[in-house]
């Protein structure tokens, strides 16, 4: 099993250098794989509505007799926006989990057109306070969004999980966030296995280190200081990608990873993408 460093949040919670996501595992496939990621050494497990598999998360939580050890990370969708929805969400969630907290609770998408996020944002606050979630954080928000959350609510996002990988390296939005103590959270860390992992800048420092290019790539985020979040339904590459914190990357290999950069992969905009 490897051990994962943490960070402290800026709400003072311990949080993994690098987390488990949990997107298209589902059933009792999905409950052995996210099973077999705890084992493997992760703490931190990446979930949403959308997702469907709140059930199975909270499933191979309760098996793994470690519940309190866990980060368990779900998100509320933009169809459930505003006060009160968010609020039913979370039970809702809670329910499917059949846990008593959500240890990170996500804001998924901004959706800017429905323009309710902030009172979204205020009912995940609530609920802080109430003891049903843990940590208050958003995905794929920019600059502009962060600014108007923490001066409309007074409240830091602890995170914000956004499109991250050497494509798409994100630099101004990390800058934003270590001025603010915004954690970043990677998703698609491996840009789902695209041609990335074939580049020969990534083969070429892999080398260098004695590693697989996805260990030099997940190694690159948390060289950032950024937690990536890779899912790998195999227990194999589980262990792979998370045995990345015997060997660092020196900044020119870090500076030529980022050079791959050419953009978002998915047309996640978050100015214009809705996702309900
Ligand atoms: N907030 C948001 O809007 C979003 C959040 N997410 C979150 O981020 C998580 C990760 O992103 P995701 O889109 O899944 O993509 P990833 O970049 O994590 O890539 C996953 C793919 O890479 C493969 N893979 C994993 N490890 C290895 C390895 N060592 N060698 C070769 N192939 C490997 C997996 O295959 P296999 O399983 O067969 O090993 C899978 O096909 C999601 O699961 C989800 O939790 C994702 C998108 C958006
Ligand atoms: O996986 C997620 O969390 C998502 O939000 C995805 O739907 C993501 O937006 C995507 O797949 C974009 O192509």
């Amino acid at each position: 099993m490897v051990t994962i460093p943490t960070v402290t949040l800026n709400d003072g919670t311990t949080f993994p250098q690098l987390g488990f996501g949990t997107y298209k595992l589902t059933g009792d496939d999905g409950i052995a794989a996210i099973g077999s990621a705890i084992e493997n050494g992760y703490r931190l497990l990446d979930s949403a509505v959308n997702y469907g598999n709140e059930q199975e998360v909270g499933e191979a939580v309760r098996r793994s007799g470690i519940r309190d050890e866990l980060i368990v990370t779900t998100k509320v969708p933009g169809r459930e926006h505003g006060y009160e929805e968010t609020i039913h969400s979370a039970h809702a969630s809670l329910d499917r989990l059949g846990l008593d907290r959500i240890d990170l609770y996500l804001i998924h998408w901004p959706n800017p057109s429905v323009d309710r996020y902030v009172e979204t944002f205020r009912a995940m606050i609530d609920l802080r306070e109430k003891g049903l979630v843990g940590s208050v954080g958003v995905s794929n928000f920019t600059e502009a969004m962060l600014t108007r959350l923490i001066d409309e609510t007074g409240v830091t996002p602890a995170v914000n999980q956004v499109e991250m990988h050497p494509y798409f390296p994100q630099q101004a939005l990390r800058a934003f966030h270590a001025s603010h103590g915004i954690r970043t959270e990677s998703w698609s860390p491996l840009a789902r296995r695209s041609e990335l992992l074939s580049e020969q800048v990534i083969a070429d420092v892999a080398s260098a280190h004695g590693v697989t290019p996805t260990q030099a790539v997940l190694r690159w985020h948390t060289q950032l200081g950024s937690t990536p979040i890779p899912k790998s339904a195999t227990p194999e590459r589980q262990v792979e990608n998370a045995d990345i914190f015997g060997f660092t990357l020196t900044d020119d290999e870090v500076r030529a990873i980022s050079g791959l950069e050419r953009g978002r992969l998915w047309g996640g905009d978050p100015d214009t993408h809705e996702e309900m």
